[in-house]
């Protein structure tokens, strides 16, 4: 019979995986770009690091094997019940997600609001597949995998583990298409780093997040439909339109600039607040503050302002506080808040 050995000392971390390039698979050991991602198993994504026996007690679970640019809310709402599910267990003590990069910061952010526990959720990806000379994905995937065991991670709020570094859902975005370093937070700073199978933290984020959120997805079946409309020369209002009649709540506008309006746009998102759809003016920059009453009278316009957020995760607070609330009053409140 066989002995199963499992050192008390050790952490239990659930690996739940999703797919994305961590699983994918090119042509040839130098297949960099045309790879197929969401290929490889969890089984044997861990049976590739042997060296997380060392750190953890880890268990796979296959949750999705899809390519992360068809992540959709239905997803999230599957993953995040379930991240809920396995941390309310004693046995679990972290959980890692295995995830494509391509929209691995808005999952990030979209747990790092309704994870109701203080217990390390690390998401993690990879910028080369499986197959290719320096694949980034094992060595990612142990230093999320210590990271979710280690005490120093639990309370900081979801967390991204890529290129040996610890950085925060809020705040982490994809800045580069193909480079190992393309995860940065270039703004507000990543909040440490993971070296010689130690976790270092320097900072952490001062926005409330998982268990200290008013927002609760246990009972939700779906998402309020929130929709981005791109600012650029030229621009005019179809867009608006296009999604006010396609049922859209809530509208993000990602602006030039300060989140500044074209005045061919205006009308249109005047009028849209007017049926009753959520506005929130964020910015196409990807840093810095979108000012309340500074490039449009926000007050008069009832509209709300991203603060820092990006346009893409403005969409999920946006879709997330219009569960719970039409005021836009509140919902401003929520953006200074999350
Ligand atoms: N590096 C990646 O993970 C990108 C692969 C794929 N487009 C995804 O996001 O899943």
């Amino acid at each position: 019979e066989a002995v199963v050995s499992v050192s008390p000392r050790l952490a239990n971390v659930s690996i739940l995986a999703t797919g994305g390039t961590i699983a994918g698979t090119g042509a040839t050991s130098t297949t960099t770009v045309g790879y197929t991602a969401a290929t490889v198993g969890v089984q044997n994504l861990i049976k590739a690091v042997p060296e997380l026996a060392k750190v953890a007690n880890v268990t796979g679970e296959q949750v999705f094997q899809i390519a992360s640019e068809n992540m959709s809310n239905e997803h999230w709402l599957v993953l995040a019940k379930r991240v809920n599910v396995l941390l309310a267990q004693a046995n679990v003590d972290g959980v890692v997600i295995t995830h494509g990069t391509d929209t691995l910061e808005e999952t990030a952010y979209f747990l790092n609001l309704v994870v109701k526990s203080r217990k390390p959720v690390v998401l993690v990806g990879a910028m080369r597949p499986s197959t290719a000379l320096s694949a980034d994905g094992p060595i990612n995937l142990y230093n999320a995998v210590l990271l979710a065991a280690s005490v120093e991670a639990a309370g900081k709020g979801v967390l991204v583990a890529m290129n040996d570094q610890i950085q925060a859902a809020r705040d982490i975005t994809k800045t580069n298409t193909s480079t190992l370093d393309s995860f940065r937070t270039p703004e507000l700073g990543m909040l440490g780093y993971i070296q010689g199978g130690k976790p270092f933290f320097y900072r952490q984020s001062s926005r409330r997040h998982t268990q200290d959120t008013e927002f609760d997805v246990s009972a939700l079946a779906s998402l309020p439909q929130v929709d981005i409309v791109y600012g650029h020369a030229n621009v005019g209002p179809a867009a608006v339109d296009a999604f006010v009649a396609a049922g859209a709540r809530g509208i993000i506008h990602a602006g030039v600039g300060n989140g500044s309006l074209a005045a061919k746009v205006k009308p249109a998102l005047t009028s849209a607040r007017q049926k009753g759809v959520l506005v929130v003016r964020a910015s196409r920059v990807g840093q810095g503050i979108v000012a309340r009453n500074g490039e449009a009278n926000d007050d008069e316009l009832d509209f709300v302002v991203a603060d820092t957020l990006n346009p893409q995760k403005a969409r999920i607070l946006l879709m997330l506080a219009l569960t719970k609330t039409d005021s836009s009053k509140d919902i401003q409140r929520m953006f200074y808040t999350y």
